[in-house]
């Protein structure tokens, strides 16, 4: 993919760029929802929007959670990470059926990064269980429970990002 953003995880910068078909993203999902069960039940699940809806709505079917919840932030555009910004933080039934901590409370992310918004959930919510798809190095502290890391300077390219579009062969330097 060529564009002008230079994050170091951005494919152009030498990163790896690591594309997820919606097969493979439901699989992962699945996955952490086996992971889940084993740790629940819990009381609701919190998506961190925009890319924690996705997973979120995949692992309430599985675990057959109808409570769900958002945390809003904003950072990144496309590929470069700004200030965190909480657009909406959680609703007030929420919180109280985690006792204010988040006891019993899920949080679920598409990934965590750098691990900035995951850390700033966290502080809201101490005592959720946080899980995410995927993981960077950097981020892997913040979650409970993960399917796959990535190195740091991979970009994950996310199903509902992309298409299919024609790939020159990987000889002519095709990423
Ligand atoms: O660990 P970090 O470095 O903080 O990065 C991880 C966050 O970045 C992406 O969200 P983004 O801010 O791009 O918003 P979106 O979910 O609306 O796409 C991703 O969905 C995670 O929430
Ligand atoms: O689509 C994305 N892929 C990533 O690897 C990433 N890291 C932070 N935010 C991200 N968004
Ligand atoms: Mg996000």
């Amino acid at each position: 993919m060529v564009n002008n953003h230079s994050e170091p995880g951005a494919p152009e910068r030498g990163g790896k760029p690591f594309p997820v078909s919606w097969d493979q993203f439901h699989r992962d999902c699945r996955a952490l929802t086996w992971r889940l069960n084993e740790v629940g039940p819990f009381h609701a699940i919190i998506a961190i929007t925009r890319g924690g809806l996705v997973p979120a709505a995949i692992v309430a079917r599985e675990l057959g959670l109808r409570v769900i919840d958002t945390v809003c932030v904003a950072s990144y555009d496309h590929d470069q990470q700004g200030e965190l910004r909480v657009l909406k933080g959680v609703s007030a039934d929420i919180a109280k059926l985690g006792g204010g901590t988040g006891k019993g409370l899920l949080i679920v992310d598409d990934l965590v990064d750098t691990g900035k918004t995951g850390r700033l959930v966290r502080e809201m919510l101490p005592d959720a269980h946080f899980a995410a798809v995927y993981a960077k190095p950097q981020g892997r502290p913040l979650v409970d429970t993960f399917i796959t890391e990535v190195s740091q300077d991979t970009w994950i390219h996310f199903p509902w990002d992309t298409a299919l579009s024609f790939q020159p062969p990987i000889r002519d330097g095709a990423g």
